[in-house]
């Protein structure tokens, strides 16, 4: 790595020993002077080098001139004989930084350098200011829609305790917006909110408020442009506004996934450090009218009865959703239809390679630049060329649609662990009909190191488009039930007498779409590449990056 200018080197005090404190545009450094004198030492966590630590400029949140708390300043009274140079340094100031903790976990520490100069101290402020300020990436003012209701109902309590203060030590300003009905945020965002004022939307809550301000916000972005929502084969408009995620929900699987943790304070100080995560969003179709975004899970079969159940148990907080998995695993439907899918082309991988979406993934990297030169965006036109689509008709206990991994707290991998958060594509997972024993294995391994995908009864594609036609919807296009009169009425008796011979009940199941019920069955899916844009990274590797110059990972 290139060595960096120095701005500035003093030596300074941190908790009474004496340090060289050095700052370049890249890195805060500062070395104990004795130790470094004395050995080298071994690495430690947080210390590179024995007595020697640094931070990246990039991940200081904010420097404050410190009040001198020492008994001798101003009072006239007495003074402490020096008798080490830390007792000559009564000005101070306090540098906030990010350090990372476990399992992709970041908060805010500080340390606090004492100088013997008020005017060394001015100038260290300032200079680290100066450098905070080149961050035009960082936002400085943000919209946050707050819902009370979601998850645990502490997202008010989070907001309050864990992330207004630090937003208010980054010196980011805040409109907060508790919302008050379900939808509220979205139809705000939709129609009222003077979006020109802020550098972001921030929402408190699950995967079902982050939705609402999704739809929120690109559907703003599609009627500012005059862009069709209805229309399938319409190019989506991106949104320019990024959206951070405060998890306050119950499964929080899109924060989840994208930042590696479910820690509200990981979550905002990504947003202080101005992070930038592109998502894909699919859009879901129900023939000509537009019904809703997806961004995480679209589940038919499994995920939409245990969404369903658990809808009626909301008063139970995150805990409905293993009930009505339970209840649902032991009702073992299964349902019929056909799936139609345009199969991913070029090197976007498969959904059984282990090449996992991680930060500054290459995957996402090489489908923003085909995005920009138009080569990831198949025509819909294309795409009707029926040849390039793949049908298959079958019975499946479930029919997964993962956008990105879905990993959540209930399963650490998700439910598809190499789906890609950004490349224009969604994996879709097709469970068939197969026994409670079987189908139990299958479920097991979201929570387990073992691959779902390897069992005779699970196929997985990775597409840009799919179709669902549940079977009855099929019948209903062979025959016209609403104008066949006596022939629709035989269609129809025909089908219970078939039911009743092999003693199933003929159903259908919901979609699952985000955690929301859809209202049609059959649907239509298309994938946006990278859509919109979260306060987010990805999900960080182990660092394994030293700068040579310092010594610092970065
Ligand atoms: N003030 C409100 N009153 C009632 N419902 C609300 C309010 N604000 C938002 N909602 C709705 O609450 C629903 C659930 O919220 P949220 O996603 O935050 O929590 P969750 O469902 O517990 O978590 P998850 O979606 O992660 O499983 C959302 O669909 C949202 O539209
Ligand atoms: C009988 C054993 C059942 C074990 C099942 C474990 C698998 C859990 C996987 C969780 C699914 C994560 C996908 C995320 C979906 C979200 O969009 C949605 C809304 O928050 N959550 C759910 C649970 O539908
Ligand atoms: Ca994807």
């Amino acid at each position: 790595m290139e060595k960096q200018s120095r701005l500035l080197c003093s030596e300074l005090c941190v908790q009474s020993r004496l340090y060289e404190v050095t700052l370049n545009c890249a890195i805060l450094a500062w070395k104990d002077i004795q130790i470094a004198k004395k050995h080298t030492g071994r690495a430690i966590y947080g210390a590179v080098k024995a007595g020697s630590y640094c931070v990246p400029v990039c991940e200081i949140i904010a420097v404050q001139e410190k009040e001198d708390d020492s008994p001798c300043k101003n009072t006239g009274k007495w003074q402490k004989v020096p008798q080490s140079p830390a007792d000559s340094c009564q000005h101070a100031f306090t540098v906030f930084y990010v350090e990372r903790t476990r399992q992709h976990c970041w908060w805010c520490n500080n340390v606090t350098f004492h100088c013997s100069e008020h005017s060394l101290c001015l100038l260290w402020v300032q200079t680290i200011r100066e450098q905070l300020a080149l961050m035009t990436n960082r936002p400085k003012s943000l919209l946050v829609y707050i819902n009370p209701y979601g998850g645990k109902q502490r997202g008010k309590q989070i907001y309050d305790h864990k992330v207004a203060p630090i937003f208010s030590r980054a010196s980011i300003s805040t409109d907060v917006i508790v919302t008050e009905r379900a939808n509220h945020a979205r139809d705000h965002l939709k129609t009222e909110a003077d979006l020109k004022k802020y550098d972001g939307v921030v929402c408190v809550g699950g995967d079902g408020m982050f939705s609402e301000i999704m739809h929120g916000l690109v559907s703003r972005m599609q009627q500012e442009a005059g862009v069709d929502e209805n229309s399938i084969e319409e190019t989506l408009m991106p949104c320019g506004l990024r959206i951070g995620i405060i998890p306050a929900g119950s499964t929080d699987c899109v924060c989840f996934a994208t930042v590696g943790s479910n820690d509200p304070v990981t979550s905002a100080l990504h947003i202080v450090v101005g992070d930038s995560q592109p998502m894909d969003i699919c859009s879901v179709h129900n023939e000509d009218r537009f019904l809703r975004y997806s961004v995480s899970l679209l589940g038919y079969g499994f995920y939409g009865d245990v969404l369903t159940d658990s809808e009626r148990k909301r008063w139970m907080g995150p805990a409905r959703y293993d009930i009505s998995g339970v209840k649902t695993f032991l009702s073992h439907r299964y349902y019929e239809g056909t799936v139609s899918f345009l199969p991913a082309e070029g090197n976007l991988g498969t959904p059984r390679d282990k090449m996992q979406c991680r930060t500054g993934c290459s995957v996402c990297r090489q489908s923003s630049s085909d995005k920009l030169v138009g080569k990831n965006e198949d025509s819909v036109s294309d795409a009707e060329c029926q040849d390039t689509w793949t049908v298959i008709r079958g019975k499946f206990l479930a029919i997964n649609a993962a956008s990105m991994s879905c990993a959540c707290p209930r399963s650490p991998k998700g439910l598809s662990p190499s789906a890609h958060l950004a490349d224009g594509t969604t994996d879709l997972i097709l469970v068939r009909k197969c026994s409670r024993l079987d189908f139990l294995r299958h479920l097991l391994r979201h929570t387990n190191k073992d691959d779902q995908f390897d069992h005779s009864f699970v196929e997985v594609y990775r597409v840009k488009q799919f179709r669902f036609t549940p079977r009855y919807q099929e019948c209903d296009s062979e025959v016209d039930l609403r104008d066949s009169g006596a022939t629709g009425k035989r269609f129809l008796s025909q089908i219970c007498r078939e039911h009743r011979a092999c003693g199933c009940m003929p159903s259908q199941s919901n979609w699952n779409c985000d955690g929301e019920i859809l209202p049609h069955t059959a649907i239509q899916v298309r994938v946006h590449c990278q859509l919109i844009k979260l306060f987010a990274r990805g999900i960080e590797e182990q660092q394994v990056f030293e700068d040579p110059y310092t010594h610092c990972a970065i």
